[in-house]
């Protein structure tokens, strides 16, 4: 399939659980997680999963909100990508209703970094500070870096936000994109957060 011809988006990410029960932390919430509406393949690495973009969302969310829930200090990471399928083993999930499959409200404080990179757009940089000014209007900015910026808050906007990004970060003409998350949760150095 030629590059950016399929709606599917896809996101590639790594849970990093700060605990000696590492490896039930991953596979639970992997388990868990209703990823009916999405294609998904786990190896050593990482995870990728596959889809239209609500249901990717939602289940990234989901997972994330499953490995929080254990109280134990997680590292999430990860890429999304559009535009550029690759394959056609996604494709099917593409027929999915739009009605999300996991709708667990729990509130849980994330602290992350994300970095937008608008592909073959020259302005990129506009579209880039437009997303990180939107973050400032809606209260989940948290701060200026180099090579990213810092979103925080409750999950559930955070992840709003980053999908809400995505979205307005691609055009019919520009529908290359790609997104780096990098996330910490439940970590000491949120101050009780
Ligand atoms: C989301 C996600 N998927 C895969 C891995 C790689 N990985 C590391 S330990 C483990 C369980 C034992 O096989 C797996 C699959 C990861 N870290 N996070």
């Amino acid at each position: 399939m030629e590059c950016g011809v399929s709606p599917i988006i896809g996101f590639r990410f790594s849970l990093y659980p700060m605990a000696d029960d590492f490896v039930k932390v991953i596979k639970t919430a992997l388990g868990e997680t209703d990823t009916s509406n999405v294609w998904m393949h786990t190896d050593d690495v990482s995870t990728v999963i596959r889809g239209k973009q609500i249901h990717v969302f939602n289940v990234a969310k989901a997972i994330a909100l499953s490995a929080a829930k254990t109280g134990k200090h997680i590292a999430l990471s990860g890429t999304f990508s559009a535009g550029c399928p690759g394959d056609t083993a996604g494709d099917a999930y593409l027929d999915k209703s739009d009605e999300v499959a996991n709708i667990d409200g729990t509130k849980q404080y994330v602290s992350s970094q994300f970095a937008l990179y608008p592909m073959n757009n020259p302005s990129y940089m506009d579209i880039i500070y437009r997303e990180v000014n939107r973050a400032k209007e809606e209260g989940v900015f948290n701060d200026t870096m180099q090579y990213a910026s810092g979103i925080h808050g409750d999950i559930h906007d955070v992840f709003a936000f980053y999908e809400k990004a995505f979205s307005n970060a691609r055009s019919d003409n520009h529908k290359h994109l790609v997104m780096t998350v990098s996330m910490s949760i439940n970590s000491p150095s949120h101050g009780g957060r």
